[in-house]
């Protein structure tokens, strides 16, 4: 039966890696798929894995609708054996609501990888619609970690090394940038909850406020 599948997970948890991991895979035994993302890192119209890996994809606009995409593919003779949608957060809940279409009507798998929250811990309306509709959601096996060690469950975004909890829910952007520019950072739970950056622990540890006093 096909699926719509829905890897989930933070920031740099290898989401891309994985969705150029099934296309490898599945090209090299000859079947075809159709690869769209939107707003990558790396610029329009590419699927980028932070390992290096990259490669050529339908950039999504609002305005595509999947399924009608689809199938002028398959009526102009094209085969599509499969779907690929990276960074399926930023996609529109209707097209996700294309997405289950393509797999109930076109029987055609359905892979989307992204992320589930924002830096406010709130939910991405696409990701929300997958939750919704997905045959299986599927949290990435390499855990990416908070700074503390522990599993990294929530994504934040940082100015200067401090979180923060205002602004627009789309900033495309990466972790470990310097700390001067707007990136993120992956955390715990506890330490987002915390607003407890790498850079704010690290102040912290330092502070003489902290220091044992004789
Ligand atoms: N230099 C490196 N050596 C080994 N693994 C790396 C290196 N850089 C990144 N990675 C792996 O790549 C993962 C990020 O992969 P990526 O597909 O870009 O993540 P996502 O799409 O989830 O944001 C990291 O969690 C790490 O496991
Ligand atoms: C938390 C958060 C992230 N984003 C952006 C930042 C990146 O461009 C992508 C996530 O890409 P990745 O391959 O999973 O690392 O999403 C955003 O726009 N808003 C946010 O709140």
């Amino acid at each position: 039966m096909p699926e719509l599948v829905f890897f989930s997970g933070t920031m740099d948890c290898g989401k891309s890696t994985l969705a150029l991991q099934i296309q490898h895979n599945r090209s090299a035994r000859g079947l075809q798929g159709m690869i769209y993302t939107r707003d990558d890192r790396e610029g329009e119209g590419k699927l980028s894995s932070r390992l290096g890996l990259a490669t050529k994809a339908i950039e999504v606009a609002d305005d595509l609708d999947f399924y009608t995409h689809v199938v002028h593919a398959l009526t102009a003779g094209g085969r599509v054996d499969y779907i690929i949608a990276d960074e399926a957060q930023f996609l529109t809940p209707p097209q996700i609501d294309q997405l289950a279409r393509v797999v109930d009507d076109l029987e055609v798998d359905v892979f989307a990888f992204g992320i589930t929250t924002d830096f406010r811990s709130k939910l991405f309306p696409g990701s929300q619609r997958l939750v919704e509709l997905a045959d299986r959601v599927e949290v990435l096996q390499v855990e990416a970690l908070c700074w503390c060690g522990a599993r990294a469950t929530h994504n934040a975004r940082t100015i200067g090394g401090q979180m923060v909890v205002e602004g627009a829910q789309v900033v495309v952007g990466d972790v470990n940038r310097p700390e001067s520019e707007v990136g993120y950072e992956v955390l715990c739970r506890r330490h987002h909850r915390r607003r407890m950056t790498a850079a704010r622990a690290r102040a912290a540890a330092l502070s003489p406020d902290v220091l044992p006093v004789d």
